[in-house]
């Protein structure tokens, strides 16, 4: 028995903080991949390429946005959908890399939700001033399947709120690799981001990046 063995799992497990009663989160759950993730994101937009999303009402989203995976979650005058098909390109989304889609896979086991096969990830990348209004996740046809967020870069405080969007919301910072994962009872909250504060991240530069990897079909 080598002297860690006195300490018996101590260290493997991620420190995680629960939200609500189906919402965790994994802090720096990403800390050793953070470098192979981010050069997974800059090969997919190479390919697909960050655009500002209209609202269905027909305001720019602050963020910049792209997708990997089967399907690309959009947003235009037609709405909020999913589509297997990248508008700017004219071509299917690229591939989700598979290290976005088993650190998903694994967080989500960890948070209690088996099965998770993730088919779309989002990809959002703010710049100071970004943000994102209070809204829930429902264009995915099965609610069972959890939602994976992975945060990279600035730190940004994350609206958590009820079931309707005018209740009361709780504040929590979500900073460089750490993972967020809600589902269940708690699927179809309304969330948020709030703006987005200047800063340089030694990793990121002048940004935040997440990826919101879900199982839309
Ligand atoms: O940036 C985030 O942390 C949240 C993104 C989000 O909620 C979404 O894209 O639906
Ligand atoms: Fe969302």
């Amino acid at each position: 028995m080598t002297s860690l063995d006195l300490f018996g799992n101590l260290g493997s497990e991620p420190l995680r903080s629960n939200i609500s009663e189906q919402a965790t989160l994994f802090h720096q759950f990403l800390a050793k991949n953070d470098e192979a993730l981010l050069t997974d994101v800059r090969g997919v937009l190479k390919s697909a390429p960050l655009r500002h999303l209209q609202t269905p009402a027909g305001h720019k989203m602050s963020v910049k946005s792209s997708n990997c995976g089967e399907y690309g979650w959009m947003s235009d005058s037609q709405g909020y959908r999913y589509q297997r098909i990248d508008p700017v390109t004219k071509a299917p989304w690229p591939q989700m890399p598979p290290l976005i889609a088993t650190k998903a896979i694994e967080v989500a086991t960890l948070a209690g939700f088996e099965n998770f096969k993730p088919d779309s990830c989002l990809i959002n990348v703010y710049l100071p001033g970004a943000k994102m209004g209070l809204h829930q996740d429902k264009d995915e046809r099965d609610f069972t399947k959890p939602i994976v967020s992975f945060s990279f870069g600035l730190p940004v405080n994350f609206l958590w709120g009820g079931f309707k969007r005018s209740e009361k919301y709780q504040k929590f910072q979500l900073q460089h690799t750490d993972a967020l994962v809600w589902g269940g009872s708690d699927r179809l909250r309304y969330h948020g981001v709030q703006q987005l504060k200047d800063g340089v991240h030694p990793v990121t530069g002048r940004c935040r990046v997440n990826l919101t990897i879900r199982q839309a079909e």
